[in-house]
């Protein structure tokens, strides 16, 4: 039975899809204070969240159950990525789920905001009927400056055009041609376009990049009078600098959604200021939006956890259900060829590896097939659980290149990985294949060509190409109790007498003594003993 968090308010249409799979148990708890959530999630293989929930890197540190996080809707920022990343666990975002309503919420800030309908509204309330302290700005004919546009900042800027504005646009992503369609001026230096804004309204995610992007300098420069609109992330405008900006009158009000700490502290000076219209982050909170990420967030943690679906991951690729399945053989095969690799290469300093892709696997997910294949080759050196979640980012972190080609053409099979490792030793080359789905075969070690079984135990002997050899091992293991199972002989020159490899698996391991004997024959040159998972394993570092 796998356990799921729900700690931030969620629509009831989600919890009852995840209630719906007899295979997850359902622990509802918003608000939950940090202290529980570290020990609740001790005991929980998903959790789903809003902003409200902070996964900082003390939370996440440790969680070995803990295998998914889905985020009902789209900032990520309270969730410490490289953390959960480091420990293999997926994170999704419900990317689409709320946008329309984030741009609304904007559009409607930003009118309320040149219509004083905040403070208006509050005089009416207390019983006045004020007309001279409150004029407005038209927005027809203004022009709006949108900093960021994605999902909704494009959705932003259309608004504004039906609204007869000037739309003004800053995004490093976005091309010339699709701002032109969009009827934007594209800027490419921020600067530049500050200047000319009525109106700045701002739809980036928070980064390091975009924190603190409009800060004092910028504010000075902007028209005298501008309002400013914030439904992304608290901090992106900074909130200081903010505050001094209207209260010197420099820049006319501000409509805010975000907060830098939320709920903002006691003595926050920007929601006291008149000329400031706030929300409490309420731009997604619309029964629409709501309903829709809470169903696709469900629908992402109950199908990884029972189908290995990978959704809307913004921490791996993402791979559905059925890609999955038809890449599985090439994910356990480059697993296993990075286990051999790990135990082929073991006492020598690794230095990165080569992966090339041919014939059919060029056709499937190869990073993710990269990915399994660094796993293997990392698991066997790490104490940490190494899953295509966080191969990556753990052979990044020890420096290890890891670079891959792919060509769709076959060679002399119809699919083929080779992996090559550099070592302080040199070089040595693996390859696999598949035959069918289920046979997963080792066919090439360095120049010798084979065809091995690649699973269970395997005593790799390299030996002279002369006559006996075999046998003698076979009358050794048989004298020793030790059952072959499955043996495969390969050489370098297609005439006898050079060099040769045999590989023999082995249904139970040797003893010292087996192996002393076998090693100590004239005509082995060498001998290793590697073991590999038995055929058709589960596939645990796919972070199951
Ligand atoms: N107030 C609320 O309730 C909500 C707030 N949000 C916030 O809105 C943000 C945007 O959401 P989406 O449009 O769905 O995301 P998105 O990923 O579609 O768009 C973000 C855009 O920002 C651009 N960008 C990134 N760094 C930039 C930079 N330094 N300068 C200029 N542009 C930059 C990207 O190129 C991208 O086009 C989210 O990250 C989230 O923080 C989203 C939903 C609800
Ligand atoms: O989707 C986002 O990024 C939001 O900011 C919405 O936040 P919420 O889910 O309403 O807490």
């Amino acid at each position: 039975m796998y356990r799921v968090l729900v700690t931030d308010s969620l629509s009831q249409q989600g919890l009852d899809l995840l209630k719906s799979f007899k295979e997850i148990e359902v622990v509802y708890s918003p608000g939950m204070k940090p202290a529980d959530l570290k020990v609740a999630l001790k005991d929980a293989d998903g959790i789903v969240i809003r902003s409200g929930t902070k996964l900082t890197a003390d939370v996440l540190d440790g969680q070995t159950r803990l295998k998914v996080i889905a985020r009902a809707g789209v900032g990520v920022d309270n969730v410490d990525l490289p953390t959960a990343t480091r420990q293999g666990i997926i994170v999704s975002n419900t990317p689409d789920g709320n946008t329309i309503s984030t741009a609304e919420h904007s559009i409607a800030m930003m009118m309320a905001l040149c219509k004083c309908i905040g403070p208006a509204s509050q005089t009416m309330r207390e019983g006045k009927w004020d007309r001279k302290s409150f004029t407005g700005a038209q927005l027809a004919g203004k022009t709006v400056g949108v900093i960021g546009l994605g999902r909704i900042g494009i959705a932003v800027a259309k608004r504004c055009r039906g609204l007869e504005m000037t739309v003004l646009g800053y995004d490093p992503f976005l091309s010339e041609e699709k701002a032109a369609q969009l009827g934007i001026e594209l800027y490419r230096d921020l600067d530049a376009m500050l200047v000319k804004c009525d109106i700045l309204t701002v739809h980036t995610p928070l980064t390091e990049e975009t924190k603190g992007m409009i800060g004092a300098k910028r504010l000075a420069a902007l028209k005298k009078g501008v309002r400013i609109v914030n439904c992304a992330r608290g901090g992106i405008v900074d909130e200081e600098a903010l505050a001094d900006a209207i209260e010197s009158g420099h820049v006319g009000g501000a409509a805010l959604d975000v907060f830098t700490k939320e709920p903002p502290p006691e003595g926050f000076r920007l929601t006291k200021l008149p000329q400031v219209l706030s929300t409490p982050h309420l731009a997604a909170s619309t029964d629409e939006a709501q309903e829709q990420v809470a169903l696709e967030a469900a629908d992402i943690v109950a199908n990884f956890l029972t189908k290995n679906e990978i959704r809307s991951a913004v921490n791996m690729v993402p791979i559905s259900g059925k890609e999955l399945e038809a890449a599985r053989s090439y994910l356990d095969l480059a697993y296993r060829l990075g286990l051999l690799l790990a135990q082929l290469t073991k006492g020598e300093s690794v230095k990165g590896a080569r992966l090339q892709f041919k014939g059919d696997v060029a056709t499937k997910p190869v990073k993710l097939i990269a990915s399994a294949f660094t796993s293997g080759l990392l698991s066997a050196a790490l104490d940490t659980n190494v899953s295509i979640v966080n191969a990556d980012m753990n052979a990044a972190d020890r420096g290890l290149p890891i670079t891959t080609i792919s060509s769709t053409e076959a060679g002399a099979f119809a699919t083929l990985i080779s992996v090559t490792a550099e070592t302080d030793k040199g070089a040595k080359t693996i390859a696999g294949t598949t035959f069918g789905n289920d046979f997963l075969r080792l066919v090439r070690i360095d120049d010798f060509q084979l065809d091995s079984y690649l699973d269970g135990l395997m005593l790799i002997f390299w030996h002279k190409d002369v006559p006996g050899v075999i046998g003698a091992i076979g009358t050794a293991f048989g004298k020793h109790g030790v059952n072959i199972s499955h043996m495969a002989v390969g050489r370098k020159s297609k005439t006898p007498g050079g060099g040769a490899v045999a590989i023999l698996n082995l249904d139970n391991k040797p003893s010292e003594e087996a192996l002393k004997e076998v090693a100590g024959h004239p005509d082995i040159l060498g001998l290793q003993l590697v073991s590999l998972p038995v055929a058709g394993a589960p596939l645990p570092w796919l972070g199951l």
